[in-house]
C-alpha cells in the first residue's frame, strides 16, 4: 500500500520536517530520540523503555520484513511515535505474519514517513534529545505555531517518572525452563522485556515478576533468593522509592543484577547520582569495554541517562555498601556501562544482555548472575550496617 497522506514532525526548536502519514494518524508527542538498529525494529517498538519517546530509525528502509507475534518484548507497542525514511511497500519473511504499518495502525502509534532521517539524526546529534510532536489526519488543521506551541507544553524527559504506566498491574510468577530448579528471583518490573525472564527462567530461576511499587515487605515475601531490577522508561531520578527498597535489600545481603534502568537504580542506591545524557545511545551496535578483562564487547543500548561514577578506580558507596567500580566502560563517549560491587553480591549493566535483536556477547552476564547467586546460597546472608545518615533518604 502506497501512501500520499500528508504528516508533519514539529520539534521544539521550531524545526518542522513534512513527511507522509505512517501507521495510525492522530498527534502524539514524546522525547524524539534516534536508534541505529539496522535490524529488530519490532523489538524496538515493542520495548517499554521506550515510552514517552518518538523514536527515530537511523537504517532507511524499515518493515522488510514484516511483524509476527514471537519478536514481541512485551504485549504491545511502546514508542509513543515513530520516524522513518523508507516504509517497505512489501514483506519479505517467512516468519512474517503481517505488515508494519497495519500493525503500528493497530496499537495506535502514530508515525511519519518520508522523512530525512540523515538530517534529522545529525541534529538530534548536535542538539541533543528534544521535545517533538508528530501531526497527521485532524491535526494538520492547527497552524505551525499553535503546533510548536504544544510541543513546548509537554514535561521534558528529565524528572519524568513512567513506571506506573509500563509496569505489571499484578504479581505474578515465571516458572524456570532448565532441568534443574536453582531458586527464585523477585524481578521488580520496571518495564520488562520478555527475553529478560526468559534468560533468568532458563538458567533456573522462578521469576517473581513484582509491580514497581512493590514494598520491601511485599518483595522478602516472595522467598526469593536473589533480586532484580529490570529495564525501563524515565528518569531514574524519580524512582527514589525504589532505589531505596533496593539499598535496604543490600544492606540484607541479597544478590542482585540490574539491566539499563536497574544499573541506574543500583547506582542511585549505592549513593551516587545519574544524570543525563545529551543524546544517548540507542542501538545494537554500541561498543563497551570489559574492565576486568579488556574485552570488547559489541552491546545493545538503549538509554539516555547514565551513572556518575568515576570510570577509573575504586570508590566507597556514600552509604556504607562497600567498594564500587565501574565494570564496562562505553567507548564511544567513556560513559559507565555497568558497576561491580566488591565488597556485596551485586552487579549491573547499562546495555542489555537479554536484546533479542542484538549480538549475543553480553548473555554470559546472565551466568554470572545465576553463579553469584548460586555462591551466596550456600552460606547465610551477610548483612551490612547502612551508613546512618543516608539510611531514611
Ligand atoms: N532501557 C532502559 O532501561 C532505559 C533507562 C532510562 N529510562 C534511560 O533512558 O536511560
Amino acid at each position: 500500500m502506497i501512501r500520499t497522506d500528508p504528516a508533519v514532525l514539529v520539534l521544539e526548536d521550531g524545526t518542522r520536517y513534512e513527511g507522509t502519514a505512517y501507521g495510525a494518524t492522530g498527534e502524539r508527542f514524546g522525547e524524539l530520540v534516534f536508534t541505529t538498529g539496522m535490524t529488530g525494529y519490532q523489538e524496538t517498538l515493542s520495548d517499554p523503555s521506550y515510552a514517552g519517546q518518538i523514536v527515530v530509525q537511523t537504517a532507511p528502509h524499515i518493515g522488510n520484513t514484516g511483524v509476527n507475534a514471537e519478536d514481541m518484548e512485551s504485549d504491545r507497542f511502546w514508542v509513543e511515535g515513530y520516524v522513518v525514511r523508507d516504509p517497505s511497500r512489501m514483506i519479505s519473511n517467512w516468519r512474517a505474519e503481517g505488515t508494519l504499518d497495519e500493525q503500528l495502525e493497530a496499537e495506535g502509534i502514530v508515525g511519519i514517513s518520508d522523512v530525512d532521517t540523515r538530517a534529522l539524526t545529525r541534529l538530534v546529534r548536535n542538539e541533543g534529545a528534544m521535545r517533538a510532536g508528530i501531526f497527521s489526519g485532524e491535526a494538520l488543521s492547527a497552524d505551525a505555531d499553535a503546533q510548536l506551541e504544544k510541543v513546548r507544553a509537554q514535561a521534558p524527559m528529565a524528572g519524568r517518572y513512567l513506571s506506573d504506566l509500563v509496569t505489571t498491574k499484578a504479581a505474578y510468577t515465571a516458572a524456570h525452563t532448565a532441568s534443574e530448579r536453582i531458586g527464585s528471583v523477585a524481578l521488580l518490573d520496571l518495564g520488562v522485556k520478555r527475553a529478560t525472564i526468559s534468560n533468568l527462567a532458563s538458567r533456573g530461576f522462578d521469576v517473581h515478576v513484582l509491580p514497581a511499587e512493590a514494598t520491601l515487605e511485599q518483595i522478602r515475601e516472595t522467598g526469593a533468593d536473589a533480586i532484580f531490577y529490570s529495564n525501563g522508561p524515565g528518569d531514574p531520578e524519580a524512582n527514589d522509592a525504589q532505589a531505596v527498597v533496593l539499598r535496604k535489600l543490600l544492606a540484607e545481603g541479597f544478590p542482585f543484577m540490574g539491566i539499563c534502568f536497574g544499573n541506574q537504580l543500583l547506582g542511585r542506591a549505592l549513593g551516587f547520582g545519574t544524570y543525563k545524557l545529551p543524546f544517548g545511545h540507542r542501538g545494537v551496535n554500541q561498543p563497551v569495554r570489559d574492565t576486568a578483562t579488556n574485552k570488547v564487547e559489541i552491546t545493545a543500548q538503549n538509554h539516555g541517562f547514565a551513572v556518575d561514577l568515576p570510570i577509573e578506580g575504586t570508590v566507597d558507596s556514600p552509604v556504607g555498601l562497600g567498594r564500587v567500580e565501574v565494570s564496562h566502560i562505553g567507548l564511544n563517549d567513556q560513559v559507565v556501562e555497568g558497576i561491580r560491587c566488591l565488597d556485596i553480591p551485586a552487579f549491573s549493566v547499562q546495555f542489555h544482555p537479554e536484546a533479542a535483536s542484538g549480538p549475543h556477547d553480553a548473555s554470559p552476564l546472565f551466568d554470572r548472575f545465576r553463579d553469584m547467586v548460586l555462591a551466596a546460597m550456600a552460606e547465610p546472608r551477610r548483612t551490612t550496617e547502612l551508613t546512618e545518615t543516608q539510611n531514611e533518604n
